[in-house]
């Protein structure tokens, strides 16, 4: 079989992305296509659907999640290149719901993606009803959790980018309080309109960027009030523009690598 694919990144989160393909092991597909070695190489594969436009998003280990920041980012860029849909205003199905994606430019591709609203609702992020997820201990330190269009949890750390985080966030991620695990964000506050973030992924470790990982950090560290509404989250490659007002706003770019096609 050969698949025809494109290759995208948000702030290096980079993405292997192909129209959708009834009738076949999406799970093991996307493990062998995101593989760094024996694949394209990618931290997650995005499928497109027609009418209605749906992504469908599978981290690298083949697990589905419901959304993805850097990746609608990318989605959009993919269907602008591809003239499946070039509007000003493109709605855009996913599992965590309709998501309205802003053309700002093209060249350099940009675009502001309205993610609805934070939800602190346990079931949506697989935990037991009981349990405090807003500021409670786990793993030893202080976490906060939510639904920011996918599971989040939130760590405020010194440095962001110490080496510490790798092993904290995957003990975090697999902590068994999170039946589906979390996506685990290190948040270090530089000033009120600034933080810096590094992000371990569920189904995939640490990443370069995390949008929707980027938006639930400014959430928290908003609610807490270290930082205004507005804000500006630096990763290791760029910066997203986040603004929460009556929803959250996620502004960034999207890029196109490669295109080519896989056999398999
Ligand atoms: N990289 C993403 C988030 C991808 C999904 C996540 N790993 C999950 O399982 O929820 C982003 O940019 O938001």
């Amino acid at each position: 079989m050969r698949i025809k694919f494109s290759k995208y990144h948000g702030l290096g989160n980079d993405f292997i992305l192909t129209r959708y393909i009834e009738g076949i092991d999406i799970p093991t597909l996307v493990q062998a296509c995101c593989s760094r070695h024996t694949g394209i190489g990618a931290d997650g594969m995005i499928f497109v659907k027609e009418d209605p436009l749906e992504m469908v998003y599978y981290n690298q280990n083949g697990s589905r999640a419901p959304m993805c920041g850097n990746g609608i980012r990318c989605f959009a860029a993919y269907c602008f290149d591809e003239g499946i849909n070039t509007d000003e205003v493109v709605p855009v199905q996913t599992l965590a719901g309709e998501k309205i994606v802003h053309l700002i430019s093209t060249s350099p591709f940009e675009v502001c993606v309205d993610m609805e609203q934070p939800l602190y609702d346990n079931h949506l992020i697989d935990v037991d009803e009981h349990e405090n997820v807003w500021k409670r201990e786990v793993c030893g330190v202080d976490t906060y959790s939510l639904f920011m269009a996918t599971t989040h949890t939130v760590v405020f750390v010194d440095d962001a980018f110490s080496e510490k985080n790798v092993e904290l966030g995957r003990r975090i991620c697999h902590d068994p309080l999170f039946k589906k695990q979390t996506n685990v964000n290190f948040i270090q506050v530089i000033d009120d309109t600034h933080i810096t973030v590094m992000t371990y992924e569920r189904g995939c470790g640490i990443t370069l960027a995390c949008g929707t990982g980027a938006c639930a950090s400014v959430v928290v560290a908003n609610k807490l009030g270290f930082v205004q509404s507005e804000c500006e989250v630096q990763l290791k490659l760029g910066s997203l523009k986040i603004e929460v007002k009556d929803h959250v706003y996620m502004t960034g770019p999207a890029k196109k690598i490669c295109e080519g096609e896989f056999v398999c």
